[in-house]
């Protein structure tokens, strides 16, 4: 590890390693910056887009330093999927998880303890950081001088403010408090900060504001052209239901889009091209059943469910099949090979899912999250490929969900218990509903571009008040509000700079308003950040 010695020490040859190891051919934007920091032992905060490569910023420093980096990952999967494709590229990597037999965790220990750990990467559970044994076995490490830094993935996850909140996250703070003889480099990693859960990952890990390194890029992905389809809402007397009216809107947009590719590449062509992926999230296993098995009736759709009642076995082919590359079409039940491949899923179906074809996301609801939207989106086009956000919307499906927000809030209050946990929990569905706010000022807004909106939610801006570097083509060189207003600061890549304010707002006209319950959430919000904001 780089150290502050007498003697200049030779910088390693980063690209060296992309090329050799990691068999990339260059860094992303800002990519190599992040790494340069990280290699040279400072404390790291890095709030990169969904798909930007932020792994390889701890992946690559582990390579190339001596001693261990331990990683800490909330998912199974995700920590599953990370550890598979380092070990095929030949990188010393181990994971010590629920389903670690005990003979190969006792050799991983063994290993770790050895004085000179031959494994470079150690992937954990952030439960598992709250054992006295593994701290009592990474103390060892430490004295040993073998602790070369720590990373945390889904660094959000800390926050109470945040929305995939893990009380395990919390005591993580251990690292700081007591491997501090020297300090052990912390890297934070994390997609989905707001500005509160921003300064909770950086106090509640102890992160050294004075060397801390800051870098951040835009939280909205410039290939995604982000839409939100408004829905009138639904009257008794109407003779199409709901949800008839969005299969409808949906089978019309994608027969758009294969009409589009059939005139690019010719109708005879076109078949013999892979299915374009798609996610459709719904917000319960039901609907998942239900839609894929209407979608997967069309002639142009293959379809399937994914959602946390399926059996782990049936997840994990789901999933396996959806990752791998998209093998030649094939008819199926005398079907002609499908345009689309679809995956209809609840949110059980989303962080770190990196499939790099996916073309579309589509949520049926509103989002009941804004970093959920984010994170969920962002499946599509990990490419860097053109790819789409829709959201279908109306003040109806608003409503059930801010009421749903609101029930969860009543029942942590019924339940009881010790007055801080409880205290604790209430912050939390505060923090549920201002995200939700957000989604429905993000899907109500009609007077600014998407992706401008998204970077002002997450509080891009602040980031870059805080110094924060960034990659030098964001915004060219200016913030879009200092930008010529008639431009659009997407490039057309969104609803907004396509059709126009007029335009946009003339299509929201036809979704009524219907305030009131929503005005209560509101409330109800500005009561419970009085006693506890
Ligand atoms: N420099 C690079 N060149 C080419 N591909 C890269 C580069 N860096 C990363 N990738 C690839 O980009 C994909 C996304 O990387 P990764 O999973 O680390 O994203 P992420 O930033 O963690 O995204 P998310 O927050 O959405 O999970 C991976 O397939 C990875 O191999």
């Amino acid at each position: 590890m780089a150290s502050s010695g007498g003697l200049q020490q030779r910088k390693p040859d980063l690209e060296f390693y992309l090329h050799r190891v990691f068999r990339k051919t260059s860094f992303r934007p800002l990519q190599r910056e992040v790494i340069a920091a990280v290699v040279e032992g400072h404390d790291v905060f890095l709030q990169a887009s969904t798909s930007f490569g932020k792994s390889l910023c701890f992946q690559l420093p582990a390579v190339i330093s001596n001693g261990l980096t331990i990683v800490i990952c909330p998912l199974l999967a995700l920590m599953t999927d990370q550890v598979n494709a380092l070990q095929a590229i030949g990188v010393p990597v181990q994971t010590i998880n629920s389903s670690t037999p005990l003979e190969e965790r006792r050799l991983i220990m063994d290993d770790m303890l050895s004085g000179h750990p031959r494994t470079r990467l150690l992937y954990v559970t952030p439960e598992l950081c709250q054992t006295d044994s593994f701290r009592r076995n990474l103390s060892t490490v430490h004295r040993q001088g073998q602790l070369t830094r720590i990373a945390i993935d889904e660094a959000h996850c800390i926050s109470e403010w945040g929305h995939d909140f893990r009380p395990a996250y919390q005591e993580l703070s251990w690292f700081r408090k007591d491997l501090d003889d020297p300090p052990v480099p912390i890297t934070a990693l994390t997609a989905t900060a707001t500005p509160r859960v921003r300064s909770d990952i950086i106090t509640i890990l102890g992160l050294n504001f004075a060397k801390l390194k800051l870098f951040n890029t835009p939280s909205a992905r410039p290939n995604i052209h982000y839409e939100v389809r408004y829905l009138q809402n639904y009257d008794e007397d109407d003779d199409i239901s709901p949800e008839d009216l969005r299969v409808q809107d949906l089978l019309a947009w994608l027969k758009a889009i294969k009409r589009r590719q059939e005139a690019r590449i010719g109708a005879d062509t076109a078949p013999q091209r892979p299915p374009m992926s798609g996610i459709v999230y719904v917000g319960l296993r039901a609907t998942s059943e239900e839609l894929a098995c209407r979608l997967d009736s069309e002639e142009m759709i293959s379809a399937v469910a994914y959602h946390a009642g399926l059996t782990s076995q049936d997840r994990t082919r789901i999933q396996a099949m959806w990752t791998s590359p998209q093998p030649p079409p094939q008819s199926s039940d005398g079907k002609p090979p499908p345009t689309f491949s679809i995956i209809v899923a609840t949110n059980a179906f989303g962080m770190g899912i990196d499939n790099s074809q996916v073309r579309f996301v589509v949520h049926w609801t509103p989002p009941r999250s804004f970093e959920g939207f984010v994170q969920e989106s962002g499946r599509a086009g990990r490419d860097g490929r053109a790819a789409a956000s829709l959201v279908y919307y109306n003040t109806q499906e608003r409503d059930r969900i801010a009421d749903r927000l609101m029930r969860d809030a009543d029942n942590v209050r019924n339940r009881g218990g010790p007055k801080s946990h409880v205290a604790g929990l209430l912050k939390n569905q505060m923090a549920r509903r201002e995200s939700y706010q957000k989604v429905v000022r993000y899907c109500e807004t009609v007077t600014k571009c998407r992706h401008a909106l998204i970077k002002d939610l997450f509080g891009d801006y602040e980031l870059e008040e805080m110094g924060s570097q960034q990659p030098p083509s964001v915004y060219g060189g200016a913030r879009p509000d200092r930008l010529d207003p008639s431009a659009s600061p997407c490039d057309y890549a969104c609803d907004f700079c396509k059709e126009g304010p007029s335009g946009l707002a003339k299509r929201k006209g036809k979704m009524q308003a219907a305030d009131a319950l929503y005005g209560f959430m509101m409330d109800q919000i500005n009561d419970l950040r009085e006693d506890y904001g």
